[in-house]
């Protein structure tokens, strides 16, 4: 099966490039940059053993040469070619926001972007592999989510399926490498500015939210809000998030353990883990999800903590799994590699 790349100069694009090489089932296929022509290695050097050169976006010979697209371009981009590409059969993954949010309103009020047209939204899945693969298996869009989600949903929905917590008092903390913002020139970005830094950012509101919330609200069956602060940390890769809920029930700590071995039992990417907190450097360059959880029997406060690596499980490693869960292959393929350590 050919996969082709849209946005493949990007940090995402060049991560699938990495995955889709070592792939079992899958050969590379179109790598579309709208900037860039000449060979992959004139703008990643670490990839000069790939004798491919980038090519522009024509939609006719795309479809005609590659059977999956994955998009992996910036908000508002893949709302545009998503429905083209969908039309003429094709399988498409995408890994921006423009097909998590199942209302355009919501959409054009988080992103400020053109929404897709909603019976496109509605045509999408959302591809939280642990969750929803039964419906990828079926799916011809499928929405990559996004990487806080990600971290932050694989850890808190069997929380609420079970209603273990609160949901009116769910707080988020969340941190995030510098790869997550993506490989375009940004002041902000600049080493002095992250060097030695610690920055929280979009406090009064960032995009991820509303995906948080409606996934939430779907699995524990009533309406969710959540507090969702980001940090940047000085780091390349990772993301950890640390979540805050009031117990209920009076569950135990052996009772959480129980929750989530039931529910992630056959989930190869998922790893539990008991009284060790999950560290970033623990999961990098891997598609895991490493998860911990504890009770503060003072205050009766469930924390739980979740990393994973946002180019990874948080990206393209996802999008590889929901290729694989897609196509009837081994959810694993391609993606059972160990971490980069340390
Ligand atoms: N970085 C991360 O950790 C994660 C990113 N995402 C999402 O994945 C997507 C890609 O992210 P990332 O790789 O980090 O971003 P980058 O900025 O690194 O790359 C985006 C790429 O999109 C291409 N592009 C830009 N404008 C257009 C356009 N109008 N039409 C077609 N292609 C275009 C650019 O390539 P060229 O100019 O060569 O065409 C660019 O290389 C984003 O939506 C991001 O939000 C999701 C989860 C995690
Ligand atoms: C560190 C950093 O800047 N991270 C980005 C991650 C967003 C992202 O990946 O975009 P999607 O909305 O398509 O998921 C941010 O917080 O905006």
């Amino acid at each position: 099966m050919k996969a082709a790349i849209i946005g493949a100069t990007g940090y995402g694009g060049a991560e699938l490039i990495r995955l889709i090489q070592h792939h079992p089932y899958l050969e590379l296929g179109t790598l579309v940059s709208t900037s860039q022509t000449g060979p992959v290695a004139r703008v990643y050097p670490h990839l000069s053993h790939i004798d491919r050169s980038f090519e522009g976006l024509h939609v006719d010979e795309l479809c005609a040469n590659n059977d999956l697209i994955f998009l992996a371009t910036p908000p508002g981009v893949s709302s545009e070619w998503t429905p083209l590409l969908a039309e003429r059969g094709k399988i498409v993954i995408d890994l921006s926001g423009d097909f998590r949010l199942d209302r355009p309103e919501v959409y054009q009020a988080w992103y400020g972007k053109q929404p897709a047209p909603a019976n496109w939204l509605r045509r999408a899945v959302y591809g939280l592999s642990e969750w929803f693969g039964e419906e990828v298996k079926e799916a011809q869009i499928i929405s990559n989510p996004g990487c806080y989600p990600t971290a932050t949903l694989l850890a808190l929905l069997p929380l609420l399926q079970a209603k273990a917590i609160d949901p009116s008092t769910i707080i988020i903390d969340a941190k995030s490498g510098v790869s997550g913002a993506g490989r375009g020139l940004k002041q902000a970005m600049l080493f002095g500015e992250v060097n030695e830094n610690l920055r929280p950012y979009k406090v009064d509101g960032h995009q991820h939210i509303p995906e948080i919330e409606r996934f939430a609200s779907f699995v524990a069956g009533q309406e969710i809000r959540v507090n969702f602060v980001p940090h940047l940390v000085p780091m390349n890769r990772g993301i950890l998030v640390t979540i805050y809920a009031k117990r209920m029930n009076n569950y135990s700590i052996d009772d959480l353990s129980e929750i989530y071995q039931n529910h992630y039992q056959k989930a190869s990417f998922i790893r539990l883990r008991q009284q060790e907190w999950p560290e970033t450097k623990q999961v990098q360059g891997s598609n895991y999800c490493d998860i911990a959880w504890h009770i503060d029997e003072r205050t009766h406060q469930v924390i739980v903590l979740s990393a994973i690596d946002n180019l990874m499980k948080g990206a393209a490693g996802q999008a590889i799994q929901n290729a694989n869960l897609r196509l009837g292959w081994p959810e694993e393929s391609g993606l059972t590699f160990s971490p980069l350590f340390p």
